[in-house]
């Protein structure tokens, strides 16, 4: 009845997916199934009698087996044999040279180790296809679908971050507010499609007119801002002329007219004034200095006053 019951365990033990190896107290393999032979390249009878480290040092000089993370393979077994029958039993995810990912579970009963294998390759792999899929919900969330600039709500939480950076750091940080001048007329004059262009265009001019820890976002319609860390107002007042000067000077050629379009750009700058300030004062500040370079016949900037307003 016993030795029926060892038998049939032991074709169960074969059949079964999971890979499974019982070890002695000398970490000698007494027993196995195929699939653990095989994550150590050997089959059942090359593997039966060799020791686990053996098991593990034919592996890793055939490039199979788990992948180790050190350079050193005899120190690496050294440090794995001795953390092995710590605890009566030990869970941990290893990753196999072949690209295959096994759940090991390591359980130590009477000096004997067992080790049982389970394929998680499909769990891992479905994981890194949910953390991609989750990459690009946060990029799409995050990007304007016109522009492919940032958005009004990725500018938020970036102007957020920034602010608390200039804050606790005690360094400067400036905002600039861009309106594209009289667009109306672009889409009234050229079409709905040329204004499109026009916005990608200005897009595109802008961020390659920055440095790379600037950030550039498109607020809505034909209005766009700018957040320039480490800057001065001094700073990034002649920023915001240099690069106005020079979008006068662009033409734009739509597709497929090739219609050209000259624009012109208001700004309004604002800087950090320190604690107190938010994203919405330093917003709303520098939405007065734009609506004043509005005012002053557009194709400027205009600095917004210091805050809280003096006097
Ligand atoms: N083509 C296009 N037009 C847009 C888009 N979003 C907003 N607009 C247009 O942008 C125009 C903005 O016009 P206004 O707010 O009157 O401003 P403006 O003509 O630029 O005048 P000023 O700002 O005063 O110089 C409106 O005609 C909107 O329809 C867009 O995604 N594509």
């Amino acid at each position: 009845m016993n030795s029926q019951i060892n038998d049939l365990l032991f074709r169960l033990l074969d059949e079964t997916p999971n890979a499974f190896g019982v070890f002695d107290s000398n970490n000698q393999l007494l027993y196995c199934n195929a699939n653990m032979a095989s994550v150590f390249g050997l089959s059942r009878q090359q593997a039966k009698g060799l020791t686990h480290r053996e098991l593990m040092r034919n592996a890793y000089s055939s490039g199979l087996g788990v992948r180790i993370d050190s350079e050193d393979f005899e120190q690496w077994i050294n440090d794995v044999e001795s953390r092995q029958r710590l605890d009566p039993v030990r869970t941990f995810e290893s990753g196999l040279m072949n690209g295959e990912w096994l759940k090991i579970t390591q359980v130590t009963i009477d000096n004997h180790l067992v080790l049982i294998g389970t394929n998680i390759t499909e769990l891992k792999d479905t994981e890194a296809r949910l953390r991609a899929a989750l990459e690009e919900l946060s990029d799409v969330a995050n990007t304007d679908v016109l522009t492919n600039a940032a958005n009004r709500r990725h500018f938020f939480n970036r102007a957020g971050e920034e602010l608390a950076r200039a804050q606790r750091y005690q360094h400067p940080l400036c905002l600039m507010l861009l309106d594209i001048d009289y667009f109306k007329q672009v889409n009234d004059l050229f079409g709905h499609h040329a204004g499109d262009q026009v916005l990608q265009f200005f897009a595109r001019f802008y961020e390659n007119g920055l440095r790379k820890i600037d950030f550039f976002a498109r607020l809505g319609g034909e209005e766009f801002v700018v957040l320039l860390p480490e800057t001065q107002l001094h700073d990034a007042m002649t920023l915001a002329n240099r690069l106005r000067k020079q979008l006068a000077l662009q033409s734009i050629y739509t597709m497929p007219e090739e219609q050209k379009i000259q624009i012109t750009v208001s700004t309004g700058v604002s800087q950090f004034e320190g604690s107190g300030d938010s994203v919405q004062t330093l917003l709303s500040r520098a939405d007065e200095a734009l609506y004043r370079a509005k005012a002053h016949g557009r194709n400027c900037c205009e600095a917004a006053a210091p805050w809280p307003a003096a006097g």
